[in-house]
């Protein structure tokens, strides 16, 4: 086994983020999360194939007193559904789960969120184990509790803050990643720098070949840091009241750019999450330059960044400013006095702007 770090989320909520190449044969750990004899191991169509047999058996290696069940989805967004949802939850119930039963989520952040939305809500709770594989999952979905399915209205607008009993995040699976899945969740590591780490930033710059060719140590380091900057925030904000949403940069306008495009984004034929919140970021960077609270210079370094790491940085065509705006205007942070934005005062700070005039907004879609 190489080795294994570990980051500790603390708080009311506690628990541990293990990142080691290997981790889904450590039998003894995957069974030590398990409380119950009932498992439901979620996973997508391209996930399973390759992990799951080996994840079954381990479990059955440790604990053969288990009744574990395996729930498919076809990969992609456009299946992070209230459809599948209630499919998830028929598969808990055929199989007769118990409260101390345990959802495995195995899989990229689609499985996740919707894998823990069903462990949120069968029996008003059950534990959540997940067992990120792409790496934007390992460096923030898997962390954190948010859960949720999209509506065609809306990015994860029906949801629940369930955190996981434990997150384990085995390296050695993105070696079967997509590069172009690499590189969206390269986009989320480069959020954390933008917003909380300006060294964290320079770092990326200087190591974003060995990240894009998959380098063990350069990912583990990206990975573990970026687990540590998300647990520390989320330990001090699990339901997101305060500066949690700072983990929102980018994504207003990146939501928009999605769901607009119909969650088209892993089929190829519009943009990912990690993408769509590269050209948020961006568009967010500009507009905060624009309102004098952001150098020009650092917005312009933070597109190089993601341009750098193959990431889109401008709004798709056919993408209208007005619809885009529309589709914001039902972000989850906007309150009574309208849109409610993570704006950006440069490399490793970011705030929370409410009622942000929307002509400037427009500006920037237009723009972007
Ligand atoms: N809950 C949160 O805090 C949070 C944070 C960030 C993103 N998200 C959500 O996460 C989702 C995006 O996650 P994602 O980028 O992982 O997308 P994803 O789950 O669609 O995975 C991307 C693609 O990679 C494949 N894949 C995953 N791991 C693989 C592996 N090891 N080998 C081969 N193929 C693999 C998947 O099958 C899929 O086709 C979005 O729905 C987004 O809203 C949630
Ligand atoms: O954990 C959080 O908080 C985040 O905002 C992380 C984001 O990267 C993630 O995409 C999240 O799902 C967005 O949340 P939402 O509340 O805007 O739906
Ligand atoms: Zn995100």
């Amino acid at each position: 086994m190489n080795t294994v770090r570990t980051v500790k989320v603390s708080g009311d909520y506690h628990y541990t983020i293990a990142i080691g190449a290997g981790l889904l044969d450590d039998a003894p750990r995957l069974a030590h999360t398990l409380r119950g004899r009932h498992v439901l191991l979620v996973s997508d169509g391209n996930v399973a194939p390759l992990y799951a047999d080996k994840v079954e058996a381990a479990l059955a290696a440790a604990r053969p007193d288990l009744v574990v069940r395996r729930f498919v989805i076809p990969p992609g967004e456009q299946e992070k559904t209230l459809a599948r949802f209630g499919e998830c939850i028929e598969a808990l119930a055929a199989m007769g789960a118990t409260r101390d039963a345990t959802v495995l989520a195995l899989g990229g952040g689609v499985v996740g969120d919707l894998a823990g939305f069903a462990a949120a809500c069968w029996m008003r709770g059950v534990d959540c184990v997940q067992l990120p594989t792409s790496l934007l999952a390992m460096v923030d979905s898997s962390v954190g509790g948010k859960t949720a399915v999209d509506l065609p209205a809306g990015k994860n607008l029906v949801g629940a803050f369930h955190p996981p009993r434990a997150v384990i995040a085995d390296t050695a699976t993105l070696h079967t990643l997509p590069e172009r899945e690499l590189r969206a969740g390269l986009a989320e590591v480069v959020k954390y720098g933008a917003i909380f780490d300006a060294g964290f930033l320079h770092w990326i710059e200087a190591h974003a070949e060995s990240l894009l060719a998959g380098d063990e140590a350069a990912l583990s380091y990206a990975i573990a840091h970026s687990c540590e900057h998300k647990a520390d925030v989320v330990a001090r904000d699990p339901f997101e009241h305060g500066d949690r949403a700072m983990l929102n940069f980018g994504h207003t306008f990146g939501h928009a750019i999605e769901t607009e495009q119909g969650y088209a984004g892993t089929t190829g034929a519009g943009l990912n999450h990690g993408e769509a919140v590269a050209v948020g970021m961006v568009l967010a960077a500009r507009l905060s330059a624009a309102l004098g609270m952001a150098p020009d210079a650092d917005a312009e370094r933070l597109q190089a960044l993601l341009q750098r790491l193959g990431l889109p940085t401008a709004i798709p065509a056919g993408l209208a400013p007005d619809a885009l705006l529309a589709r914001m205007q039902l972000d989850k942070k906007a309150d009574a006095r309208g849109l409610r934005l993570v704006l950006w005062n440069g490399a490793g700070k970011a705030c929370i702007v409410s009622g942000v005039a929307e002509n400037a907004v427009l500006r920037a879609l237009a723009h972007g």
